[in-house]
Formats: structure tokens, C-alpha cells, sequence
């Protein structure tokens, strides 16, 4: 190889993004795995996400250290000479020995990191108080009379379609149940179907975005912002008089997530082709029907189908409510992990690198909460074990407690800081409290 080794920069490893032409660069060195793409074990889809594209953060997320070493070998084409998103340092010592530790903890117990029954328990609950609160709520005649016990299966609905969200969907989006990626393509489509809102778009806004980057400016999706934007969230982000007091009113802006999120998803896919910075990849057969059948059936049945039985005012009114609901309570989670007063705001250096190892900035940007609350474990679908989720977002979140003492642990040997705060509470007034200290006035403005 040496001299006569093949370059490319980003724009054109990124333009090898299909089914029949798919490269990869994983730490600066590029790999052609086109014709590893049918027998590649986490799917086809998944692979074809990452095509075109440094994969660097995800690849190392979803595969043990040097497992997949010797099949990457084969495929070996180039180097990869600049860079599109910020790039990492080699994984440290806290890094390896975190990542051992855990691994080896399955191994030794001869546990399953990704098959734990009780999620299918908890995705039947889910669907079952979905589907029994959107047929009271038209269908029974009980309570079709009685607007105050729809608002309360409204509410139900709402709260029932959040749980897709944070549970089927979640899962399936970090290929964290089963090891079949025929089963996380068809959990990953409940969200086209009940939500109305893109799989798809959401693999790349967390998936591709949010993870391997998170709190990073311009690279990852979930802290985006335009300028000026009606919320600063940043501590590098500029100041408009409109922040001012700025925790008092964005919280209530937080309902109209679901509403913004299906509008965003065509706009993603079909005009702009990039969520933030994480670029679109031809759209497959498979996720234009999910995509666009998904649409089709949610506005069939949250909409149509019960406008052919009650006023149309009626339905309006108990869509916004539900819709407000499922809103509030993703957002709120999500706020409460991230966009808080004592994580990192990482940025890259003038080279485009994240001068810190991957895992610590993932404890580093992460707040968790009420760690002894199964109440508050059940209903976020574990993300109140935020910092564990990052470091091991394939492992089933029914494991997080068990696993939580060896991250603590190591990251107490290696002096990085982990938040957790004692209730949800606590960690939503840090949410405030980081808004309100973002809205002051910066000194000379
Ligand atoms: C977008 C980048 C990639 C992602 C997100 C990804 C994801 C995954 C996932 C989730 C699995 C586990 C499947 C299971 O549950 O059993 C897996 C397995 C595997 N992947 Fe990938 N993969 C990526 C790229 C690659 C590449 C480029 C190669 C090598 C050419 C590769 C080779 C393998 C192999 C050999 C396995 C089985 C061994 C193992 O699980 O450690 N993957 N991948």
C-alpha cells in the first residue's frame, strides 16, 4: 500500500452511500464493505444508515473493541484525508476498561445483553392501554357521552403514544432487543404507524446524531438552533433580547413537539436531505412505505376514522390534548438528560477534534436521575439512566440497574464525574434554572 495508497476527503467518500457502492471510514482508514453488506449480522439497513460516512463513534458503540478487526481487514480501500463531523482521540484507558468490564459481565454470568423478557411485558402494557384508550374514547358509548372521561383517555392515548416513543422505538433505534433486525425494523415502524412521525428521520437525528455526538454544536440534531432562535441553550450560542425570562415560556413551547417533528421529517427527507448535519442516504423501499404509510394510518386513525362518528371539533380537540401530552412528556425527559445547568458543552478544536475520550464526554454531557424510583424507570423507559444508556445503548435497558455499580465504579477509579440527581424533579428544575441562567443578559451586550 504506502505511497500508492487511495485518498479520499469526505465529500467523496460521501458520495459511495448506496446498496451497490458502500463505503465507510472507521479512524481515518476507508473500507469498500459492499459486498459484506447482505451478511453483515446488525442488518442492512443499519449498515447502509452509516454508508458514505466516518462511522467511527457508532462502529465502536455497537461492537466489541477489535471483534470485527479481522473482517474489516478484507475490505480495506484508502484513508480518509478530512473530516465533515468532529473526530475523537483512540479510545482511552477509562474507555477500554469500562467497556471490558461490562462485556466481560455478560460473558461471565452467561447473560443475554439484549433479550430480557420483561420487554415484552412492558411493549403489551403499552400497546394494550393504547389501543383500549383510543376505543373508549370514540367507540364505547359510556363514555362517548362523557367529554371528561375522553379527556382522561386522551390523556391515556397520549401518554401511551409517548411510551411508544420512548420504549419500542428507542429499542429497536439502538438495536437493543434481540439480535433480529427484521424485529427492530418492524418496532421501529410503530412509530410511523402510531405516532405519525419517521423511524427513519429519528435514526438519524439520535442514532447517527445525538450519540455519537452529544451536546456538540452543529453535529448533534438535538441541540440544533437557528439564529435567532426562541430558545438559547448553549453557553457558546448567541444572546437575543428574546431570552430573557426565556424558562418561563419555553417549557410551554414544549407541546408542540410531535406537531413540529412530522412537518420536520418531510422536510429532512424529501427537501433539504440532511437532519442538522447528518446527511440523508438514499431512502429504501422498505422506509418510503414505512414513512409514508405510517402517515397515511395515523392520520386515518387519530383523525378520519372517528370524524365518520363524533363532530370534527370533538376529534380536534382530543388529538391536540393527546398530542400535547405524548409532547410534554418527551420533550421533558429529554431536556431533563442533556439541556441542564452542570454538563459539558464539548467543541472541537481548530483540527476538527473533540479533545476528550468519547465515553468520558458521554458521562461528561449527561445528567441522570432517581436511580431508586421504579415508578420513574418504568414510565421514561429508563432514560432516568441516561449516562449507562450512552456508554451501552445496545444493552437492554432492563439491565441498567445491574450494571450501573461497574460504571459508577470505574468512573470514580478514573476521577470522571457522574451527575445523578435523587428525583426527576430536581433534574427538570436544573433544565429551568440552566434556561433562566442562559437568558441573562451577557456581560457587554
Ligand atoms: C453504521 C455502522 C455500523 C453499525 C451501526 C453496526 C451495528 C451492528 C450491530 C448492532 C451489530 C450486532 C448485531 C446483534 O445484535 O447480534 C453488529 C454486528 C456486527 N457488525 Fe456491525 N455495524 C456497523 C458497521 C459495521 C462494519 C463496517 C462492519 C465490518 C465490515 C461490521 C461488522 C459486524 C460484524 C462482523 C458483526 C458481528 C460481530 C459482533 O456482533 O461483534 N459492522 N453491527
Amino acid at each position: 500500500m504506502g505511497a500508492e495508497e487511495k485518498t479520499f476527503t469526505w465529500e467523496e467518500l460521501a458520495t459511495h452511500n448506496t446498496k451497490g457502492d458502500l463505503l465507510v471510514a472507521i479512524r481515518g482508514n476507508v473500507y469498500d464493505v459492499t459486498k459484506f453488506l447482505a451478511r453483515h449480522p446488525g442488518g442492512v439497513d443499519t449498515l447502509l444508515l452509516g454508508a458514505g460516512r466516518d462511522v467511527t463513534p457508532v462502529f465502536e458503540m455497537y461492537h466489541e473493541f477489535g471483534a470485527v478487526d479481522s473482517v474489516l481487514k478484507k475490505y480495506h480501500v484508502g484513508k480518509l484525508t478530512t473530516n465533515e463531523l468532529p473526530i475523537f482521540p483512540e479510545p482511552t484507558d477509562f474507555h477500554k476498561t469500562v467497556k471490558t468490564r461490562v462485556e466481560g459481565y455478560f460473558k461471565s454470568n452467561g447473560k443475554d445483553p439484549k433479550n430480557r423478557p420483561e420487554i415484552w411485558g412492558r411493549y403489551f402494557v403499552i400497546f394494550a392501554s393504547l389501543f383500549a384508550s383510543y376505543y373508549a374514547q370514540f367507540f364505547v358509548p359510556f363514555v362517548v357521552e362523557r367529554t371528561w372521561l375522553q379527556v382522561i383517555c386522551a390523556v391515556i392515548l397520549g401518554f401511551s403514544c409517548a411510551q411508544v416513543g420512548l420504549n419500542p422505538l428507542h429499542d429497536a433505534s439502538h438495536f437493543s432487543v434481540t439480535h433480529n433486525p427484521t424485529v427492530w425494523k418492524i418496532l421501529g415502524a410503530t412509530h410511523d404507524f402510531f405516532n405519525g412521525a419517521s423511524y427513519l428521520v429519528w435514526m438519524y437525528q439520535h442514532m447517527l446524531g445525538h450519540h455519537p455526538y452529544t451536546n456538540i454544536a452543529g453535529a448533534d440534531p438535538d441541540i440544533s438552533t437557528s439564529e435567532p432562535d426562541v430558545r438559547r441553550i448553549k453557553p457558546h450560542q448567541k444572546w437575543f433580547i428574546n431570552h430573557l425570562n426565556q424558562h418561563m415560556f419555553v417549557p410551554f413551547l414544549y407541546g408542540l413537539l410531535a406537531f413540529k417533528v412530522r412537518i420536520q421529517d418531510v422536510n429532512i427527507l424529501y427537501f433539504v436531505k440532511t437532519n442538522d448535519a447528518i446527511r440523508v442516504n438514499p431512502i429504501t423501499p422498505w422506509h418510503t412505505f414505512a414513512f409514508w404509510g405510517g402517515k397515511i394510518f395515523f392520520f386515518w386513525y387519530r383523525l378520519i376514522l372517528p370524524m365518520q362518528y363524533l363532530p370534527v371539533h370533538k376529534v380536534l380537540f382530543l388529538f391536540v390534548i393527546a398530542d400535547m401530552i405524548s409532547s410534554y412528556w418527551l420533550a421533558l425527559t429529554f431536556q431533563a438528560n442533556h439541556v441542564v445547568e452542570e454538563v459539558e458543552w464539548p467543541l472541537p478544536d481548530e483540527n476538527g477534534v473533540i479533545q476528550k475520550d468519547w465515553a468520558a464526554m458521554q458521562v461528561e454531557t449527561t445528567q441522570d436521575y432517581a436511580h431508586d424510583s421504579h415508578l420513574w424507570t418504568s414510565i421514561t423507559g429508563s432514560l432516568n439512566y441516561q449516562a449507562v444508556h450512552h456508554l451501552f445503548p445496545n444493552v437492554s435497558q432492563h439491565h441498567y440497574p445491574e450494571i450501573l455499580y461497574i460504571i459508577r465504579q470505574t468512573c470514580s477509579e478514573y476521577k470522571i464525574p457522574y451527575l445523578v440527581k435523587d428525583t426527576f424533579w430536581q433534574a427538570f428544575a436544573s433544565h429551568l434554572e440552566h434556561l433562566r441562567v442562559l437568558g441573562l443578559r451577557p456581560k457587554g451586550e
